[in-house]
């Protein structure tokens, strides 16, 4: 079915938001997310060092429905396509939104590409269909509005 994203900004300061994955792209995903000042923990059955030396909660452990409780929503970035459907299925059932990595037709929402500064927030996104479209957009308007706005 034909999916139809909104644009919407949610609070996540101090929310618990969890990454089931342990790699580069699970790292990615928490420096963006820290940012935001979510309260980000990690699942996976292989924890990077990188994520060990953040500082953050992780859990080094395979992934199971019960961990979900008591998270506002989920990050998948697994190697695993048949998990990643299974933790779909799980968040839908327990009420956690779910975004699998760079899986659109598996995610109950997607991540816009970002530029911030300060309060100021610009975020771009192609309803999940054209994603390198949205990163280029995003680096022209960033690129208009450091020569135009946000000179040092
Ligand atoms: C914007 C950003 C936000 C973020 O992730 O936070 C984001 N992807 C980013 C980076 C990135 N993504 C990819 C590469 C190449 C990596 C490589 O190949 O090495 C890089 C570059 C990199 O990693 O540097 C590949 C990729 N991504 C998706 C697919 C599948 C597909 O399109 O079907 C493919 C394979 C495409 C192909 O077939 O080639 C899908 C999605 N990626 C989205 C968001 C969502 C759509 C948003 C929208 O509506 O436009 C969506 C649908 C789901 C989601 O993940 O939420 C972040 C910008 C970071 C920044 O610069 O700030
Ligand atoms: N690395 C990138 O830059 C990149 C770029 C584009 C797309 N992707 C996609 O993003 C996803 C993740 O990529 P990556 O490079 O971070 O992968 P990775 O292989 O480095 O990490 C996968 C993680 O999933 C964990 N995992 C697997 N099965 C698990 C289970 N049952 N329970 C708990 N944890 C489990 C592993 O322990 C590991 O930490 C892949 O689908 C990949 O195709 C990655």
């Amino acid at each position: 079915m034909k999916k139809n994203f909104l644009p919407i900004s949610i609070n996540i300061e101090g929310q618990k938001i969890l990454i089931v994955g342990g790699g580069e792209s699970a790292f990615k995903k928490l420096k963006i997310l820290q940012r935001f000042g979510a309260e980000v923990e990690v699942l996976a059955i292989d924890v990077s060092d990188e994520i060990k030396q953040s500082g953050i909660k992780y859990f080094e452990t395979a992934y199971q429905k019960k961990y979900l409780t008591g998270y506002l929503m989920l990050y998948s970035c697994t190697n695993n396509y048949e998990l990643d459907k299974q933790i779909l299925s799980d968040g839908e059932k327990m009420g956690v939104l779910v975004n699998i990595h760079d899986k659109p037709e598996l995610c109950q929402f997607v991540s816009p590409a970002i530029y911030k500064n300060g309060k100021m927030t610009v975020a771009v996104a192609s309803n999940g269909e054209d994603v390198y479209e949205s990163i280029r957009l995003r680096n022209k308007i960033s690129e208009f509005l450091t020569d135009n706005f946000h000179k040092n």
